[in-house]
């Protein structure tokens, strides 16, 4: 499975954010995008997630399920977390579950798997900072996909939860996975790195 990106042009806001772009990620590996503030990370991402029409280019995943679109292929976890604040956490997570189908797992294992099983039956609302990335992870877990696209997927976790997340996208990678985030920091694993550059 290889998914990749050629000659992608983004233009937002009638300015051109990047052009001409290849990326490109196999089976088991890890691409790590950075650069400074405006770059084009996030539009990148939501390039790839389907949810930007590249003005020129075109994604496509090779390998992979020939029934499904590369979206329906991929989570897109944004900076900002989906969560339905009233919806208590296991509720949360059974509708993005719900919600995305497919190949689903048990909602209280992917809870588990984060360390917010303790947490299940709160209203998301009181849920930290850290906690509500915690629950957006879990979404990865609860429908598997091949294909993560990450935002800042560290941001708001503490060291341990830092960790636990690192350990996941092993796992997710080890089982033939494609990880693309984009980060500031190190994502602690192996990663490839494809720099863009600011636009000023
Ligand atoms: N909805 C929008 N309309 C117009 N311009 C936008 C929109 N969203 C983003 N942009 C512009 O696109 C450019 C790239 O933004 P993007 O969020 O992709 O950068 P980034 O590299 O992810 O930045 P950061 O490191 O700050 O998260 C920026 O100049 C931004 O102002």
């Amino acid at each position: 499975m290889r998914l990749s990106g050629r000659n992608l042009t983004c233009v937002r806001g009638g300015r051109q954010v990047f052009s001409g772009l290849d990326v490109s990620a196999a089976a088991g590996e890890a691409l790590a995008i950075t650069g400074p503030n405006g770059a084009g990370k996030t539009s990148l991402l939501r390039v790839i997630a389907g949810l930007l029409v590249p003005a020129e280019g075109s994604v496509a995943l090779e390998g992979g399920d020939n029934e499904l679109s590369l979206p329906e292929q991929a989570h897109y976890l944004g900076h900002r977390d989906a969560l339905k604040p009233a919806l208590s956490v296991r509720e949360n997570l059974s509708f993005w579950r719900d919600f995305l189908g497919g190949d689903t797992q048990d909602t209280q294992q992917c809870l588990a798997a984060v360390a917010l099983d303790h947490a299940a039956h709160l209203p998301a609302a009181y849920l930290s900072a850290g906690q509500r990335r915690r629950l957006s992870i879990a979404r990865l877990l609860s429908v598997r996909r091949p294909v993560w696209l990450l935002d800042e997927p560290t941001s708001a976790l503490d060291a341990a939860g830092q960790a636990l997340f690192v350990g996941l996208m092993r796992d997710h990678l080890a089982g033939g996975g494609i990880v693309i985030a984009a980060t500031h920091l190190p994502l602690g694993l192996d990663a490839r790195e494809l720099r863009m550059g600011g636009t000023g």
